[in-house]
């Protein structure tokens, strides 16, 4: 559906709040649980390319890079169309008129990029059959938590965060979309070289997005210039990205999204966190965090 037929839908009140469910223990909207079966049936081709991550880790940065890279560095090739309708998000489902992820998906001439914040247990078993390329890209628990909690508030489609401290404590339990990000990093961190999987960190991206940047190029058998590779560091730049309709979810009504709470392109920067908890919270966190990260090779920097 065009965006302008989306607006004219009035959408006010209509997608407010799409409920939870669990699916195998993990929360998820109603309409993803409702949906579940389509969606772990969902065909992956050899030459899809998904990006994957725990939602806020810097996957739309990642899908405007990938795409960038796709169209050797022609911004306006990438301004063809919404991130969301260029990347299919394979498990999202909305209300009709609204297409689904797997609509989206379906009705794209490959080779298709697609994203997923699915835990790898509910990755759709066709992309490991097909042996398709894979992009995880991982964030610190902290910023992670706090662009999260502020995407609750501004997402309609999501239930009501409650407090600041209820938040932590939710997501520390795992009881937030698409369930525990202890679980999810670690998830796809243990099995990245069974697969081929590019593991990267938000945080590397932003202390050196050339040399990350570099590393994508190399996963995904493709080479640019020196001027090319530069072009793709601008425009996918969080300012630039931030002031691009396409990348920065603004064209979607507001009883979707609701950039006036906050915007989807929001800081844009590692050590966020400490803007949010007390000194109290953040030493808690961390005892939990260490507890439930003990015995795990993968760490992660909270700062640069
Ligand atoms: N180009 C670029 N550079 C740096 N940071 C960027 C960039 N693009 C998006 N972002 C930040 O990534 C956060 C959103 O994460 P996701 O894209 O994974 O969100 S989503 O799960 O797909 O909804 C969100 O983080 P916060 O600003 O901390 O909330 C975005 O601002």
């Amino acid at each position: 559906m065009s965006l302008e037929k989306m607006e004219d839908l009035h959408l006010e009140g209509k997608y407010l709040e799409l409920g939870t469910k669990e699916v195998n223990g993990i929360l998820m909207t109603k309409l993803i649980s409702d949906n579940w079966d389509q969606i772990w049936s969902f065909q992956a081709k050899p030459d899809d390319l998904l990006i994957a991550s725990y939602p806020k880790a810097g996957t739309t940065w990642t899908q405007e890079i990938v795409d960038m890279i796709q169209q050797d560095g022609d911004e306006l090739k990438c301004q063809r169309n919404t991130t969301y309708e260029r990347h299919p998000f394979i498990e999202w489902e909305m209300p009709p008129p609204l297409k689904s992820g797997l609509e989206l998906a379906k009705a794209m001439p490959s080779p298709r990029t697609l994203k997923t914040h699915l835990p790898i247990q509910l990755l759709p078993p066709s992309f490991w059959k097909e042996n398709c390329k894979i992009i995880y890209v991982a964030r610190n628990a902290k910023d992670c938590l706090v662009s999260y909690y502020h995407f609750y508030r501004m997402n309609k489609a999501l239930p009501e965060p409650g407090t600041w401290e209820e938040y932590i404590e939710a997501y520390k339990a795992g009881k937030v979309l698409w369930g525990s990000w202890y679980d999810h990093v670690k998830g796809w961190w243990d099995r990245k070289n069974q697969h081929r999987i590019l593991y990267l960190f938000y945080e590397d991206m932003k202390e050196d997005p050339k040399r990350e940047i570099r590393k994508i190029l190399k996963f995904l058998e493709k080479e640019v210039t020196e001027e090319v590779l530069d072009k793709i560091i601008y425009h996918t730049s969080f300012q630039v990205m931030k002031n691009n309709p396409m990348t920065n979810y603004t064209t979607l009504p507001t009883s979707v999204m609701d950039h006036s709470i906050s915007p989807f392109m929001r800081k844009g920067m590692p050590g966020d966190w400490k803007n949010h908890f007390t000194v109290a919270q953040s030493e808690a966190f961390d005892k939990d965090y260490r507890e439930k990260m003990a015995g795990s090779t993968l760490t992660f920097r909270t700062e640069i």
